[in-house]
């Protein structure tokens, strides 16, 4: 299985792009999506991090980095869940159940959800989808929480996020059980996934998935350099207590760090999760690095039929030239999000029946 998803490459740009790359600073080095979006402060310093670092002009072409291949993976486990499902179904009539809470009609969330529930009837997941008004109160989604709390055909229990900005996220992420916290967003998963020698009960979709990647993908994480951009409750933080918790020495970069790239350029393993498309470039990554890349952004695209296409917070083809693996987006840690939520709650199912 490793040989077989360990054999895809980046596209390599043509050859005289190769040969531009390598002769000029990379700092002219054309980013696919540069016309349509503005380049983030931090290039600007660029130029003088590349020219220090002499090992990257010493970079061949012919070093174009694997693709890790989310869309790949997240396949595989999504077969493995579903054949636990079946064995589960078949041994003592259970069927795992995820109950979704959209509020509001935020596009990309309707989208969001949406998938999750295709993906959860391709496993043999039961789904429940409760949709409220933009203007609900809090009571009434701690109300259907409550529900679904005491309702033994849900393991699992989600509320989409962003919620509407009158509702205090803690009050209703507070209020889901913790045996049914699929997305280990509960203060308490996430206290235990901070600790030394606990464990959450469920740790976070996307992070997990992140390292998920990693592990399927034999890359080393002990004693390792890991940077992770950005420091968000649902990617950021929780990615960099999972990278420390697997011995690696973790490094995270925000808004308000100076010079990042001189962090970045450090690490064997970057994780970014920012939501800058074009953040990390070329002269960010130390040659031979593993580049995950969480960002989803929409970038203006007016030959794509929606009129924008998504893109990573790495500027893919330089960070091709210069890392040893890296995943695309979208393909890369978008389908392990939704394989994660699907393993999360078929584990909550076998926990609250003692299926082994
Ligand atoms: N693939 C997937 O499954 C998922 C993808 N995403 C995507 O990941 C990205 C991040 O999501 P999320 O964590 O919710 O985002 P947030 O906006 O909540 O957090 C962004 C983080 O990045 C930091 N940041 C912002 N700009 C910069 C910059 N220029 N340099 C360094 N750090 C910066 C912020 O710093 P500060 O704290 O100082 O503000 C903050 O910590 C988005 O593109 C989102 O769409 C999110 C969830 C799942
Ligand atoms: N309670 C909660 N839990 C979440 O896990 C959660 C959330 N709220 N709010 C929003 C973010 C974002 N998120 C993604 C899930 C799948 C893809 C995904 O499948 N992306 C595909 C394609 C996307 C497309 O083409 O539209 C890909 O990257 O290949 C992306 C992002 C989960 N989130
Ligand atoms: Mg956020």
């Amino acid at each position: 299985m490793v040989s077989s998803i360990l054999s895809s490459r980046c596209p390599l740009s043509s050859p005289a792009a190769v040969a531009r790359a390598l002769a000029l600073p990379r700092m002219t080095l054309a980013c696919r999506f540069q016309s349509s979006v503005p380049m983030p402060l931090g290039s600007m310093a660029v130029r003088s991090v590349a020219s220090r670092n002499s090992s990257l002009s010493a970079v061949a072409p012919e070093t174009s980095a694997k693709v890790i291949d989310g869309k790949l993976v997240s396949g595989q486990i999504k077969d493995e869940v579903a054949a636990e499902i079946a064995r589960m179904k078949d041994t003592i009539g259970i069927v795992p159940g995820l109950a979704v809470i959209l509020v509001g009609s935020r596009k990309d969330s309707q989208t969001y959800v949406r998938n999750k529930k295709k993906a959860c009837k391709a496993v043999g997941i039961n789904s429940y989808e409760v949709n409220l008004p933009e203007d609900c109160t809090e009571e009434e989604v701690l109300k259907h929480i409550a529900i679904f709390n005491d309702d033994s055909s849900v393991h699992g229990i989600l509320v989409q996020l962003p919620l509407p900005r009158h509702m205090k996220e803690e009050n209703i992420l507070n209020a889901v059980s913790i045996e049914k916290d699929v997305d280990g967003f509960h203060p308490l998963n996430i206290g235990r996934l901070a600790m030394q020698g606990r464990d959450p009960l469920f740790v976070p979709c996307t992070p997990k998935g992140c390292m998920e990647l990693l592990h399927r993908y034999d890359i080393e994480i002990k004693g390792k350099r890991a940077v992770v951009i950005g420091r968000s409750n649902i990617v950021g933080m929780p990615v960099a207590l999972l990278l420390q918790k697997a011995n690696a020495t973790v490094s995270m970069v925000h808004s308000y760090t100076k010079n990042p790239e001189e962090i970045t350029s450090q690490a064997d393993i970057i994780i970014s999760a920012a939501g800058v498309a074009n953040l990390v470039r070329g002269s960010w990554i130390k040659p031979g690095a593993v580049v995950i890349d969480v960002g989803i952004n929409p970038v203006d695209d007016a030959e794509s039929p929606r009129g924008y296409r998504l893109v990573g917070d790495v500027c893919y083809e330089e960070a091709c030239e210069v890392a040893s693996a890296i995943t695309p987006v979208p393909g890369g840690v978008g389908p392990m999000t939704i394989a994660m939520l699907l393993s999360n709650t078929l584990e909550s199912a076998k926990r609250i029946h003692n299926f082994k």
